[in-house]
């Protein structure tokens, strides 16, 4: 069985007091066999974090990175400033990056090319909107945002996150869910092979304590990208618990 990843992506929220208090609550509360966790804070938080979680079972992520390693990027940070600091996995593609900064299929490509090249774990996210689904129109959307964002050889992860379900409290449907994995997992063997077999693909949006363990139970769920749920360590901790009995 695919081990599972808890990714917790906290978005613009919290300070440098916050921070510290959720992740001393996280490591206090850890079950003592664990999935693998990532947890990914803004950036300012991440030489704090790297500290606290050094040693710990917590791997470090960041919520976007440039695709150029260093140059004239006002407010960018590139791949290798991440490494520096301790990361191990960046965040591409979110569809609040690509909503909110016309982030196209080929920059999240080329971030992942980047990213993979510094030494990080790309943990790259697609996902339709609610009139895509409505209309039939979300497998294709899908199979082309992988064509598009997935470098060849790509060794990182799929996030599967419908963008209706983010932050809404609608969970897709346990069939929902169950019904795109099996077509992800199709189209990733039909773009990269025997390659497209081993990415671990997760699900995103609106995971929260009560639905986790149903939905890392569906067939090829290799793990969960939690938004809000991330930001209150009780339930971010259910999620762990979850996953470590899944
Ligand atoms: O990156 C996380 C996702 O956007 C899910 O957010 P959410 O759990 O708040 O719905």
């Amino acid at each position: 069985m695919t081990r599972q990843i808890i990714v917790g992506n906290w978005k613009m929220n919290g300070t440098s007091r916050d921070s510290q208090a959720l992740v001393e609550a996280l490591l206090a509360g850890l079950p003592a066999t664990v999935p693998d966790i990532v947890t990914c804070p803004p950036f300012t938080q991440l030489a704090l974090l790297a500290d606290k979680l050094k040693g710990s079972p917590i791997a470090l992520g960041a919520q976007d990175c440039h695709k150029d390693v260093s140059g004239a990027h006002t407010g960018d940070i590139s791949p290798a400033m991440l490494t520096d600091l301790g990361v191990s996995y960046v965040i591409l593609g979110h569809s609040e990056r690509r909503q909110e900064h016309g982030e196209l299929d080929e920059t999240v490509r080329e971030k992942a090319v980047a990213a993979t090249k510094a030494g990080l774990t790309p943990i790259v996210c697609i996902g339709e909107t609610e009139d895509q689904r409505e209309s039939g129109e979300h497998f294709d959307t899908l199979g082309w945002q992988i064509k598009g964002s997935l470098p060849d050889n790509f060794s990182g992860i799929l996030a599967y996150e419908p963008i209706w379900a983010i932050g809404t409290g609608r969970a897709a449907t346990e069939d929902e869910i169950a019904e795109t994995m099996k077509f992800l997992r199709e189209e990733l063997v039909r773009q990269f092979g025997e390659a497209g077999k081993t990415v671990r693909i997760l699900y995103g949006g609106s995971v929260n304590a009560k639905n986790a363990a149903s939905i890392l139970s569906i067939a090829d769920v290799a793990g969960a990208l939690v938004g809000g749920a991330s930001l209150n360590a009780e339930a971010f901790l259910s999620i762990i618990g979850a996953a470590s009995a899944a």
